[in-house]
């Protein structure tokens, strides 16, 4: 399976909201609002908790890289880079 990078998926995310690209969960999320997409990242932040804790390390992933793909969504919505972030790192 081909893999996609942090960096190559930000790229990808800020094209298609750039593009409002139809069919775009992306570009859905963002419309709807920061406020909806905060409640998104509580949402998976629990899910990666829970499977960190009761499931397996395959299940985990998944759910740490949802809350990554929602963590980017809050940055382009915000329009923030991944410089800005970085820089904190
Ligand atoms: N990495 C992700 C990704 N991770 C999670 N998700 C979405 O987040 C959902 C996970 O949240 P839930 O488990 O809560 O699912 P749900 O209950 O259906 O969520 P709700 O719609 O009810 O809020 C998944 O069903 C996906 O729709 C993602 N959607 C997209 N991506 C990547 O983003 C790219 C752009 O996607 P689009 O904008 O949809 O083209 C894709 O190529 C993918 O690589």
């Amino acid at each position: 399976m081909e893999t996609k990078t942090f960096e190559q998926l930000f790229a990808e995310l800020q094209q298609k909201v750039a593009d409002g690209q139809p069919g775009s969960r992306t570009v859905e999320l963002v419309q709807a609002g920061v406020h909806a997409i905060g409640k998104k990242i509580v949402e998976e932040a629990a899910e990666v908790w829970m499977a960190a804790e009761y499931e397996t390390d395959e299940q985990a992933a998944e759910e740490i890289s949802q809350l990554l793909y929602h963590l980017q969504v809050m940055m382009v919505a915000r329009g923030i880079s991944l410089e800005d972030v970085y820089r904190h790192l």
